[in-house]
């Protein structure tokens, strides 16, 4: 049935029903070593999942590993460009849930993303990058202690859908002349702008239901948080890409305010409600006012627009968010992208869930992961309707690769996702126990050993951290 690859003799598989998965007590897992720095990672990181897994539940429960193929390793097994393998999509979609170490991409040219590939094939639309401070990490931050966010990144479209074309190429040259002939000319508000020939062209599709179906997933996160964390932000760049960052946000908040009209209230909402709880008898135009700080220099239309808003908001929500019972609602509120880069380094306690676009995505987990450790301490889910594969936020980081000398941490979290996705707690919870417990005693990997003061020389190896968390389980 399968070409080149094994499934364990023993083991289940997990299923999955309205989107939640359904685990035996020996799943079968399909695993992906990884390129690069994924040799050193995998065999660390399978150790600590099944001594941790052992000391948990006895033999009650063990996952049964399934070694498929990606990447390098996979053009060494199937052949030359075999670097997706079908025997690799086939296991990962008869056992639904799977991990892997990461996959190398060329630049400007060759394969495209195996990593992003695989989200789209799986329609894996949610990736999860929890952000979280491990007490003892170093940082350059002064307080990393604050930062506890999660970033919900649409993982199916935007620009990562792959649809560009080089500059020069036939169909290149085509598409630009439409455009510089046809569309833009039929387009007032575009005025006399016109695209150099000499370009590439990539296209950035947004879609309403790429866009509704990852807020949900980040809303219903929220609402499984205490309430002083209950909060999602948007982050786009609404305000210079209209149509796709600027509607990711209008659909984000149209989803808040319909489908979660009840658990939810948007910033807006909120000053709204709390002019008039202050005031009640406050009339629309004063609160107006105080919604809309430059109220007085507007033009009259854009007066009556702020009136309206109040005037709907107090008639839609006075009656259930009114009087303070707002503040018990999951807060939505949105912030343009690069002020969000900032505010996560000044204020991070101030944010919780982050929810936002592919590229956004992307650049703002790294520069989260920063601020508790570095790419070593970020771990990463992929998660769609009938299936997930969990993945740290860094890549294969080549320099290091076969030296038994990177962080495991970030795939070793991504694990600790992947049992809490499976409803493994308490192995969860023991792993994240160890890892503290290494830190905190100073044995630690290059990454941080060389941040703590003072350093740590030396280091511990890949390997040896592993070996440092287990020792803490018991
Ligand atoms: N999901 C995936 O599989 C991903 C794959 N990639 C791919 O990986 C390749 C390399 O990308 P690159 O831009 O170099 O980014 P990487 O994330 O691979 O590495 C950048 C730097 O981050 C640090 N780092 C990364 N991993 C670890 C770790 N486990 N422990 C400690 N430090 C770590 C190292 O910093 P230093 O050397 O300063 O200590 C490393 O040089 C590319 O082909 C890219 O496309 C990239 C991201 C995700
Ligand atoms: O697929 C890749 O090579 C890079 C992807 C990436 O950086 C990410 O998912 O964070
Ligand atoms: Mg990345």
């Amino acid at each position: 049935m399968y070409e080149k690859i094994t499934p364990p003799e023993t083991g289940e598989k997990i299923t999955f029903a309205e989107g939640k998965p359904i685990v035996p007590d020996h799943p079968i897992i399909p695993f992906i070593r990884g390129d690069g720095t994924g040799v050193d990672l995998w065999p660390a990181s399978q150790k600590v999942f099944d001594a941790a897994i052992q000391a948990a539940y006895g033999g009650k429960r063990k996952i049964s590993w399934c070694k498929v193929y990606a990447g390098d390793e996979a053009c060494d097994r199937y052949g030359t460009y075999q670097y997706l393998p079908e025997d690799t999509l086939k296991a990962i979609g008869e056992y639904g849930v799977a991990i892997k170490g990461p996959l190398t991409t060329p630049i400007g040219g060759g394969i495209r993303s195996l990593n992003v590939a695989l989200r789209q094939i799986f329609d894996l639309y949610a990736c999860v990058r929890p952000c979280r401070y491990y007490a003892g990490t170093p940082s350059p931050h002064k307080t990393p202690e604050k930062m506890n966010v999660i970033i919900y990144r649409e993982n199916t479209e935007d620009i990562y859908l792959g649809i560009e074309w080089r500059e020069g190429t036939e169909i290149v040259k085509k598409l630009i002349e439409y455009l510089n002939t046809d569309l833009i000319p039929a387009t007032p508000e575009h005025g006399k702008k016109q695209i150099r020939l000499d370009s590439g062209i990539g296209i950035k599709p947004i879609s309403k239901t790429g866009t509704q179906r990852l807020v949900k997933r980040a809303i219903e996160n929220a609402l499984r948080l205490p309430k002083e964390k209950q909060m999602v932000t948007l982050v786009h760049k609404g305000n210079i890409m209209k149509y796709t960052e600027g509607a990711f946000r209008d659909w984000g908040y149209e989803l808040a305010t319909t489908e979660f009209r009840d658990q939810c209230v948007t910033e807006r909402e909120s000053w709204i409600l709390s002019n008039k709880e202050e005031n009640p008898d406050i009339s629309l135009e004063d609160n107006a006012r105080k919604l809309e700080p430059g109220y007085d220099a507007l033009t009259t239309d854009k007066k009556q627009e702020a009136c309206a808003e109040v005037k709907a908001v107090l008639e839609a929500i006075w009656e259930t968010h009114g009087n303070g019972k707002w503040k018990e609602k999951v807060m939505v509120n949105d912030r343009i992208a690069d002020s969000i880069f900032q505010q996560l380094q000044t204020r991070p306690g101030e944010y919780s869930i982050l929810a936002t676009m592919n590229l956004n995505g992307d650049y703002l987990s790294d520069a989260a992961a920063a601020i508790v450790g570095g790419l070593g301490m970020g771990p990463g889910a992929n998660i769609g309707d009938t299936c997930a594969i969990f993945e740290a936020t860094h890549g294969t980081a080549p320099k290091h690769a076969g030296l038994d000398r990177v962080n495991p941490g970030s795939l070793i979290l991504s694990g600790v996702m992947m049992l809490e996705y499976m409803g493994w707690q308490e192995a969860a919870d023991l792993i994240k126990m160890g890892i503290e417990k290494a830190i905190s005693n100073r044995e630690v990997t290059y990454d941080l050993a060389r941040l703590m003061e003072p350093p740590v020389k030396p280091p511990l190896k890949c390997s040896e951290f592993a070996d440092a968390i287990i020792k803490y389980f018991g």
